[in-house]
């Protein structure tokens, strides 16, 4: 297919990292990839029409909610999410190709990354840890500076991509780590009815008592499961912008009401959209793996 009519598919990091993968699941191999620096850059991408998708990552099973992504797609108007995708997320430590692992002492990885790893680096304190804005991003500065003391955490993927060598496999603190992902659009998916899916929307509350419960209560007297609430500071000193996700089939009619009610209830609504929920059944699975790895 030509790249005028494939899909432009925006993401943050370098070809390789999970939200590439999260790329794969969700659009296959045959879309373009539009690889940025930041969260920032995705959202800007999509908004502006060069990209036609952005996906980010938004929460992960042991480091918790990626603020940056919250921020970013609650700092750009106009946007939808419509569709979501979870992730095995399996790191290894890569280097050169002849390098052994006793000889790495420096280690670039993803913050994130880290938070998942901790109990690899309590148990190698002679490895000194620098930051890297993404894992495949480490895995390809690791492969530029082609030197046996420096390693990357990254996947097997990356490894592939990078011709790196996996000096250790599965370093992740939990093998069912996982993250999830979200895809970006600037029109939201129409979905027939009857679809299992997701509704996310952030809210703003007044300062009184009662207010949060207020805006939460809809959900319960209509019976639909809330599945997550996060928090982000809106800048301004000590409020907050809320985020609800919740579960119902398109189309139900108390999943309507709670739209509506949340509205009128809250300061402020912004409706991201309601996309198919993922593998419905499969969340919680122990120790999924994502199967075969195949180069990218
Ligand atoms: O660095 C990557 O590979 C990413 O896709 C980013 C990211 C994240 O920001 O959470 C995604 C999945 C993993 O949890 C680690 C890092």
């Amino acid at each position: 297919m030509s790249d005028r009519a494939r899909l432009r598919i925006a993401f943050q990091g370098e070809l390789g990292s999970f939200s590439d993968e999260a790329i794969q699941q969700l659009y296959g191999g045959d879309v373009q990839r539009l690889p940025y620096r930041d969260f920032a850059d995705v959202t800007a991408s999509v908004a502006s029409g060069v990209a036609d998708r952005g996906v980010l990552p938004i929460e992960n099973t042991m480091a918790g909610s990626i603020a940056g992504a919250h921020d970013a797609i609650s700092a750009m108007p106009g946007l939808h999410v419509v569709a979501e995708t979870v992730v095995a997320v399996h790191h290894c430590l890569l280097g050169p190709p002849t390098t052994t692992f006793e000889q790495v002492t420096s280690v670039l990885c993803h913050p994130v990354a880290l938070a998942q790893c901790q109990q690899f680096f309590a148990e190698n304190p002679q490895l000194e840890v620098h930051p890297s804005y993404d894992t495949a991003g480490a895995a390809m500065d690791v492969s530029k500076i082609a030197d046996p003391a420096f390693a990357a955490v990254a996947s097997r993927r990356a490894a592939l991509h990078y011709d790196l060598k996996v000096l250790r496999a599965d370093i992740e603190d939990r093998a069912d780590n996982q993250t999830r992902f979200l895809a970006l659009s600037r029109a939201p998916q129409p979905l027939p009815n009857g679809t299992p899916a997701r509704t996310m929307v952030m809210v703003t509350t007044g300062d009184a008592p009662g207010s949060l419960l207020a805006v939460l209560t809809p959900l319960a007297t209509h019976g639909v499961s809330i599945r997550r609430l996060e928090s982000r500071p809106t800048g301004e000193p000590w409020s907050y912008r809320f985020f609800i996700e919740f579960d119902h089939q398109v189309g139900d009619e108390r999943a309507e009401a709670v739209m509506q009610e949340i509205a009128a209830r809250s300061a402020s609504a912004r409706f991201f959209g309601t996309f198919p929920r993922w593998g419905a059944g499969r969340r919680g699975s122990i120790g999924w793996s994502s199967g075969a790895i195949s180069p990218v």
